[in-house]
């Protein structure tokens, strides 16, 4: 592929191109793959930014469709040298059933394979996630680890169940034979939590602190450290494991790699304010300022009142007993697997990661104005 005479020739498919790591994998192929003729934008809902997209040297075609769909996604992989895969329902809050969390995710997945197979694509790369490995039922700690490092691997949120079945069906598949004989080459990158310019839960944690007059209470001891990786760097990674994929079969075909940079090792509300003070937020306490049996008590009582409420509206809070335990477990990640296999760098330091979100918050900031 890396023949010149093959410059502009490589036709991609990301699905989920239009979420929040959708995007910037979009955007980060368009920059960094010169190799690229086609671009095909497989989501659910479209973005109308895509159109701007549209004028450059690359053919970006946009396709509303439906991964649990399989001859949509069957039309969508035809041709494509390379699919990425990003599309799934991320959800701990119990917004979706978990009925409809498998058939996305995890259906969703086994139509990408099926649909390379059926129409001869190569090489895949799939978003999987740290929550494939943990935090576990048992609330064990995962410090510093690697993609070798023993853990007990235990889920029972719809979740990381879907996340798990589905990377198992990816690295599975490689070495399956796809249309005119050749071996399937497929890859699996763990992201930590994710932040950058459009994380959700980031504006979310923003505005809660702005109700609350420009204050957020401690509630995670800061001693527990969860991982966190730049959503650029992540981009970066899918584009060059899926570069790299082909000359490199071997050796990366089946592998699973944790998603990592610069990024310091914090609890999540320490990690947040780093964007969220330099936005005029204040994080009160050095220690929580509940006790967690009370934090339990209060994320069990949102679980019944999500299950009453339903009937009348969709109640979904930040605090539910599996995202109280997320946060209140160490999980951090210290591997250099990605450039060992395939020579990542991180592209953006964490100064420049830090600036790029702060600045990101505060645009949010000023748009609700
Ligand atoms: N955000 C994180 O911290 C994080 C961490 C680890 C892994 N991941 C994984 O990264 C991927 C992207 O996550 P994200 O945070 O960008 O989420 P997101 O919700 O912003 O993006 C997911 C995209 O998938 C699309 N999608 C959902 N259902 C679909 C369907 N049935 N058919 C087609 N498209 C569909 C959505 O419309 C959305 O654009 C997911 O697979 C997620 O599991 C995310
Ligand atoms: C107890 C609250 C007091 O402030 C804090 C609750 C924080 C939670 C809402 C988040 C803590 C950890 C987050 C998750 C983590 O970063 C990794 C993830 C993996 C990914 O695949 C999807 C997103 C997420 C589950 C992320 C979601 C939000 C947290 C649970």
């Amino acid at each position: 592929m890396a023949d010149s005479a093959q410059a502009q020739k490589l036709v991609y498919l990301v699905t989920g191109g239009c979420g929040f790591l959708g995007e910037h994998v979009v955007r980060m192929l368009l920059q960094q793959e010169p190799q690229l003729r086609e671009l095909r934008i497989f989501d659910l809902h479209l973005g109308p930014w895509l159109e701007e997209l549209k004028t450059g040297p690359v053919q970006v075609t946009a396709i509303q469709g439906d991964v649990t769909q399989a001859h949509e996604v069957a039309a969508a992989v035809a041709g494509a040298h390379v699919v990425i895969h990003t599309a799934g329902l991320v959800d701990v809050f119990g917004k979706t059933s978990p009925e409809t969390i498998h058939e996305v995710n995890v259906q969703g997945t086994r139509n990408v394979i099926e649909a390379c197979v059926q129409t001869g694509t190569r090489f895949l790369v799939y978003t999987s996630s740290m929550e494939v490995v943990g935090p576990n039922v048992k609330g064990q700690p995962f410090y510093r680890g690697n993609e070798n490092t023993p853990y007990e691997a235990v889920h029972r949120h719809p979740y990381p169940c879907s996340k798990a079945l589905a990377e198992q069906l990816v690295l599975e598949a490689n070495g399956r034979k796809v249309l005119g004989g050749l071996p399937l080459v497929t890859c699996a990158l763990r992201p930590t939590g994710i932040y950058g310019e459009g994380h959700q839960i980031m504006r979310d944690f923003y505005h809660q602190g702005l109700r609350l007059g420009g204050r957020l209470f401690r509630a995670i001891p800061a001693s527990v450290e969860h991982g966190r990786v730049y959503v650029g760097n992540v981009a970066w990674m899918h584009v060059l494991v899926a570069r790299e994929l082909e000359h490199r079969a071997a050796l990366m075909g089946g592998q699973v790699y944790f998603c990592y940079d610069n990024s310091p090792y914090k609890s999540y509300e320490d990690f947040n304010m780093e964007f969220l003070g330099p936005c005029g937020l204040r994080l009160v306490g050095t220690h929580p300022l509940l006790p967690y049996w009370l934090l339990v008590f209060l994320a069990a009582l949102n679980v019944l009142l999500q299950w009453l409420l339903r009937p009348l509206l969709l109640y979904a809070p930040l605090l539910n007993p599996y995202t109280l335990a997320m946060a209140n477990t160490t999980f951090t990640v210290s591997t250099d697997k990605a450039r060992r296999h395939f020579g990542y760098e991180p592209l953006f330091s964490w100064e420049e990661s830090r600036t790029r979100t702060i600045r990101w918050v505060q645009a949010v900031e000023g748009s609700a104005q």
